[in-house]
Order: C-alpha cells, then structure tokens, then sequence
C-alpha cells in the first residue's frame, strides 16, 4: 500500500500552513512526523485523512486520489485526533462499543473487535471501569484502541504522547512500534525522544515546509562532522551561543560541557561527538542567540 501526497498545500484566509508537501508512505514502518507547534503537523494529518481537502495537490492511495475513493477509502483509516474527547461516564468496554456503533460496525463483530483492541493497548483488565478513573497514558491508549477498531490499514495519530508520563512514553511507544509492522502508521509530535525507537522514516515540517524526509540514521549521519563537545566557562559558552547552535549543556564543578553544532572545530579543546536526535532538532528548529 502506497500513500502519496503530490504537490500538496493547505492555505487557511492568507496563511499557508502546508506548502508543496511531496511525500510516500508505504506499509510497514512508523513514520515520525516532526516540528515545533505551529509547523503544520495537524494540517497535513487532517487532509491525510481525508476530514480536510488540500487548497492545492492531492493525496494517492495506490494511485488513486482519495477523494474519489470516499467510504472505500475511510474504512481503511483509523485516526486519533490531538484533542480526544471521552465519554467519562462509560467504562473503557462501553465507550469502544459505542464508536463502534459509530463506525458502522455490526454487533455481531464489535463486542469481539473491542476485547482485541483493548488487549493490544493492554486495557483488558480496565475494561469494565470508568474512563475518568483512567491516567492520561491510559486514555490516550484508549484513543489508540478507537483508532484500531475498524483494523486500519493506516493509522494516524496526532500528538499521541502529549502529557504522558516517560514510563507511559515508553509503553505507548512500544505499541505503536508493534502496529506499524504492517500499516502505514504515522505519528506527529514535537518531542524528540518520541522517535528514539525504530521509526522508519523521519519527516521534518517547519513553517508548513518539508525540510527533510529520510530514516533517523541518515538524518544524523549528515551531521556526523558537525556535532562537537567542548568544557567551557561562562565567558566561553557565551560567546559561543552567539555564534553557534548549542544543544545540550551540563554543568560541572570545573566549568559548562556544551554539545556545539558547527561546521568547522568552535573551540581549540572543542573534540567530535556523535550526532543525537536532540542535535537534529536543535540543527533544523532551535534558534540561534543573537548577541
Ligand atoms: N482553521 C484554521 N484557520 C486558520 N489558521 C489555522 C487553522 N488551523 C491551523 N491554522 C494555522 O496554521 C498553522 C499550522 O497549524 P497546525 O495546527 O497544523 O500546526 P501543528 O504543527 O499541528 O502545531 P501544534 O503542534 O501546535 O498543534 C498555524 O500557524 C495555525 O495557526
């Protein structure tokens, strides 16, 4: 299964916050969708599935444009919006029943597709308990499990990790690294570390723009020379943060370790490091202190 997006571009009045987005997707892989709030990430998820229609371009699947596809093509979709708004009175059971309901799935399948999606997402022994017991990792779970109910062949989840705790972080990212074995599963976020485990292909939107689209591998590997390590003082490290990107600094009792980005060595005892996510983020989306 190929998704396409050719040439696509959202404008909302005068602002453009999509801008000529080519891209493929195909099965088997998380696809980790990056960028600082405000970069266009709930715009593209929302023409991807199809509750949005591009201003300009369109989106293939397997060729053909998912606007003429209409209900053939939502039944191949689950979508976990960043906003999710729960029934709190339901149980975890009752709430899955009633979108399914929702989703035109028959009471014959929907008690037996519940109980599945609710082992997938590890709520089965929560089921029959009342959503505003649940913690946030938990509910956004519980978005998960609605997205999955219909079997989707492509899963799209906005911001799932938002206000998750790092051990919910981590249980959800195993999840989801499980579904995308064989679907299209793509994940916006602005959190980095939300990609540290198997994501197939990274994609970078800044400013409605693609700034880079390729595996987390190659996304450092271009940065192998440019990422340095140097102990400064506090003269130094200013001086530097006017010139330079810096992506991480610790402090010790002998002066500032800053991880530096930059092309040539910064400092004479600045020594080479090994690229990071957070240098990827910091190299396409921090700022620069201008002194
Ligand atoms: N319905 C709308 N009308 C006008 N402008 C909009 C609308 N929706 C989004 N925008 C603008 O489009 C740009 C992209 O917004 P979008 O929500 O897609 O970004 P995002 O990357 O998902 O950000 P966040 O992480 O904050 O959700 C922003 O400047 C936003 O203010």
């Amino acid at each position: 299964m190929i998704l396409t997006m050719d040439n696509v571009s959202k404008k909302y009045r005068n602002k453009l916050a999509v801008k000529e987005v080519s891209l493929e997707l195909s099965s088997g892989g998380v696809y980790g969708l990056l960028g600082p709030n405000g970069a266009g990430k709930t715009t593209l998820l929302r023409m991807i599935v199809d509750i949005s229609k591009p201003t300009s371009g369109q989106i293939l699947l397997n060729g053909q444009s998912i606007q003429n596809m209409g209900d053939r093509y939502r039944s191949l979709l689950g979508y976990m919006p960043q906003r999710f708004g729960f029934y709190n009175r339901f149980s975890a059971y009752k709430f899955l029943m009633y979108m399914c309901s929702l989703k035109g799935i028959g009471i014959s399948q929907a008690s037996a597709r519940v109980q599945e999606t609710l082992v997938t997402v590890g709520l089965e022994n929560q089921a029959q308990h009342k959503i505003r017991t649940f913690s946030e990792g938990m509910k956004q779970r519980l978005g998960i499990a609605q997205a999955l109910l219909n079997d989707p062949q492509i899963l799209i989840l906005d911001e799932p990790t938002a206000g998750l705790d790092p051990k919910e972080r981590i249980r959800f990212r195993n999840i989801i690294g499980e579904l995308g074995r064989d679907r299209i599963v793509m994940l916006s976020t602005h959190i980095i570390s939300d990609l540290e485990f198997s994501c197939k292909e990274m994609i970078l939107l800044n400013e409605g723009q693609l700034i880079a689209h390729n595996t987390p591998e190659e996304i450092m590997n271009r940065m192998k020379n440019n990422v340095w390590k140097a102990k400064l003082n506090p003269q130094q490290l200013a001086d530097l943060t006017s010139h330079f990107k810096v992506s991480g600094l610790s402090y010790e009792s002998d002066g500032i370790v800053a991880r530096i980005l930059a092309k040539e060595q910064p400092v004479p005892q600045a020594v080479r490091e090994s690229p990071r996510l957070e240098d990827v983020y910091m190299h396409y989306f921090g700022e620069e202190t201008k002194s």
